[in-house]
């Protein structure tokens, strides 16, 4: 039994606080973390803790429209995320665990603090696909729209991955 981190990520803030969280679960558990290209459309049942977060775009997930304008104010920061999104990956989702937790994050710009969070996309989606949610949606806060990260949040996301692990019973197969 495992956790899975799945992100999207554009400009990379994602990314990092997606390894951050993995790096608190590998305190107590196996941990990999998946870029959502490369995310198995089936979460098997191996995977007992599923956690899943992207950037806020245009006050929820990303969508093909907010991606391509993102990616047209990259600055020539190289993408991270270029196929689909966490939107599409959750759609699709397929799992073959009954007793499957999970948990839902996002990025946000930290100010002006704007309404509306991927993370309670996700997390709603993740309901909807029958998984039970291990704790409420978390934000990670960046400067501006292609970062950086606010200072202290890889150290938040590394707790918050660590107390994950701590709360999460594996299921007795
Ligand atoms: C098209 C677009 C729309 C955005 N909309 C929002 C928003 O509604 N609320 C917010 O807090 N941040 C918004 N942002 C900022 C992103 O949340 C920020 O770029 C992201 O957290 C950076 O993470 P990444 O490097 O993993 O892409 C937006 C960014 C882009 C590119």
């Amino acid at each position: 039994m495992y956790a899975l981190v799945v992100y999207e990520s554009m400009y990379g803030n994602t990314k990092a606080v997606a390894e951050s969280i993995a790096e608190g679960l590998a305190s107590a558990m196996r941990a990999e973390v998946a870029e959502v290209a490369g995310a198995p459309g089936v979460v098997g049942a191996d995977v007992s803790l599923l956690v899943v977060g992207g950037p806020t775009h245009a006050f929820g997930l990303s969508r093909v429209s907010t991606r391509q304008s993102a990616a047209q104010q990259a600055e020539g920061v190289p993408l991270v995320s270029k196929g689909r999104g966490v939107r599409e990956w959750l759609a699709a989702l397929r799992t073959s665990s009954a007793a499957l937790d999970a948990a839902a994050f996002d990025t946000r710009v930290a100010k002006p603090r704007m309404p509306g969070s991927a993370a309670q996309g996700v997390a709603r989606r993740l309901r909807r696909a029958g998984v039970r949610l291990a704790c409420p949606a978390r934000s990670f806060y960046v400067e501006g729209t292609l970062g950086p990260l606010v200072p202290g949040e890889l150290d938040r996301a590394r707790e918050w991955g660590e107390s994950l692990a701590r709360a999460h019973t594996v299921p007795v197969p």
